[in-house]
């Protein structure tokens, strides 16, 4: 299938002379749930606001169902609704009233019947007669999101959709966005919560200094990442490991006082009994053992720790 957006060799040098996008190439697939993952100041929003049309790249593509973004940027815009960060709403309107606008603002003719459905889907029909600036910042927000389904877009943005809210509303979003994309509505999402990275992916980027430095199924991701290491700190320190234990996942620790073996730990059998007999076999005492289990949230931020070449390594190794 054809992606929805694509995007290819994409820079943006602002006019200060810095650097925020670094060659992005990045394909969306129709219908996935797509989470950006990236510290502050990584270049998401200026990701987001080139797709939206919002920015200008400073060079390469970015075409949005069939539209260039910049040649084509009325059909493109059309296409794609954008929740913004920050809570802008015209706050003496009434929520009927700006959601409505938002749907003319695309030129789509009205269709109170649409409004209608996605106001109850937020739960704010009973507040569609309420002026914004009367809403608790929960219903603020989901007033954003009405405002960005009201011209029926096919894609939507989600920038930090959840960033100040309470458990119960982050719940309630996740839901939505859910039964968003079982409409078919492709949804791209920027986050600093792993958790709802985890919760939600179809496929996870992360971003750092300009580059995106990964993109990866989720629950490959998880699968590889889903593995947990033993640490055994050795009595004796050793040399090499005995040749009749090379098969094993062991490594030796440089200063050769411990040992770590990794498993995968959806596997039934983790071989530990196993690893223990051998060790006794051979004659290797340990003093101490303890175990660890590598999380998205560890991947993410051993990733963007390191500079970006660094950080390409790390995807090497995250791929292999
Ligand atoms: N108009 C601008 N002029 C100059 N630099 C800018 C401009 N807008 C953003 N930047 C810089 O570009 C970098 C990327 O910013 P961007 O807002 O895309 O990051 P982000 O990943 O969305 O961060 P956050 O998670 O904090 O929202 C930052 O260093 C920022 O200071």
């Amino acid at each position: 299938m054809q992606p929805i957006i694509t995007v290819s060799g994409l820079d943006k040098t602002y006019r200060s002379g810095f650097q925020a996008l670094k060659g992005i190439d990045l394909e969306i697939r129709r219908g996935e749930i797509f989470a950006l993952l990236g510290p502050n100041g990584a270049g998401k929003t200026t990701l987001i606001s080139i797709i939206c049309g919002i920015v200008n790249p400073s060079s390469g593509k970015v075409v949005a169902d069939g539209h260039d973004v910049v040649r084509d940027y009325r059909n493109a815009r059309r296409k794609i609704g954008l929740v913004p960060q920050e809570l802008s709403t015209d706050a003496f309107e009434t929520v009927w009233a700006t959601v409505r606008f938002s749907r003319g603002l695309f030129g789509k003719p009205p269709d109170p019947a649409h409004l209608e459905k996605v106001l109850r889907a937020l739960s704010l029909w009973d507040k569609k007669d309420s002026k914004i600036m009367t809403l608790s910042g929960g219903m603020k927000r989901r007033v954003l999101i009405a405002k960005a389904l009201a011209h029926e877009p096919e894609i939507l943005f989600l920038d930090e959709p959840t960033a100040g809210v309470d458990v119960e509303l982050r719940h309630d979003m996740w839901q939505l966005v859910r039964r968003l994309r079982e409409d078919g509505v492709t949804i791209i999402l920027t986050t600093h919560y792993i958790e709802e990275a985890e919760e939600m992916a179809d496929r996870i980027g992360v971003i750092n200094h300009g580059e995106l430095v990964l993109v990866e199924d989720k629950t490959t991701l998880m699968r590889k990442l889903g593995k947990k290491q033993l640490t055994l700190s050795l009595q004796e320190p050793l040399a090499t490991i005995p040749g009749e234990l090379a098969g094993l996942p062991l490594e030796l620790s440089e200063d050769g006082q411990s040992l770590v073996y990794t498993f995968d730990v959806q596997s039934e059998e983790t071989g530990i009994a196993g690893l223990l007999r051998q060790l006794h076999a051979h004659g290797i005492d340990f003093r101490d053992l303890h175990s660890s289990e590598s999380s998205l949230e560890e991947i993410f931020v051993s990733l963007v720790r390191q500079g970006p070449r660094a950080g390409g390594a790390a995807v090497q190794e995250v791929r292999a």
